[in-house]
């Protein structure tokens, strides 16, 4: 199912964990602020909404979203962190570019959040186009900031 049938800030929202005392982090790529700025906003918005304390959540600019994984590790291995969420937006451009960034960000936030044993959430967008961007960044398609933030705690309830 792609976005453009389903609403990234439409969620189920039975049995969240208590996350009034976790700590987060959310690494936000400067590429792109202008898409990455709403998007770190929406996770902060959606955290503070289901019982996370402001002071619990930090915000932590990474030059591009391919430093997003050095970025994770960095926090994820702070004991105090209960989760990461990445934050990026890689647009499509004229060369491959786009595609050695994405796989390498995706590997590599998932080889953090595996060797820390906590959630290192993958919230970067990869549109083909600048409007596809705007549309899940609080737009048409919602804020996949939002979804970020909600896997998150999610996933802290699994644990
Ligand atoms: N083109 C985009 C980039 N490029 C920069 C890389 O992420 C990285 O900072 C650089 O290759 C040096 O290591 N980054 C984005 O986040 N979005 C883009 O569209
Ligand atoms: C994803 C990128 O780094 C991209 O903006 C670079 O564009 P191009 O592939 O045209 O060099």
């Amino acid at each position: 199912m792609s976005s453009a049938h389903k609403n990234l800030s439409i969620f189920k929202t039975e049995n969240l964990p208590d996350i009034s005392d976790k700590k987060f982090v959310i690494l936000v790529a400067e590429w792109n602020e202008d898409i990455t700025e709403p998007l770190a906003q929406g996770a902060i918005d959606t955290l503070l909404a289901y019982g996370a304390k402001e002071a619990n959540v930090s915000k932590i600019y990474v030059p591009g979203s391919y430093e997003l994984s050095f970025g994770a590790q960095i926090y994820a291995q702070k004991e105090e962190v209960a989760a990461v969420i990445a934050i990026g937006c890689v647009i499509q451009g004229e060369t491959k570019h786009n595609d050695y960034i994405n796989h390498a960000v995706a590997g590599g936030l998932t080889d953090v959040s595996l060797k820390y044993n906590k959630p290192v959430i993958f919230g970067v967008l990869t549109p083909n186009t600048h409007q596809q961007a705007l549309d899940r960044a609080g737009g048409i398609h919602g804020n996949k900031g939002d979804e970020a933030a909600i896997t998150a705690i999610k996933m802290l309830g699994l644990k």
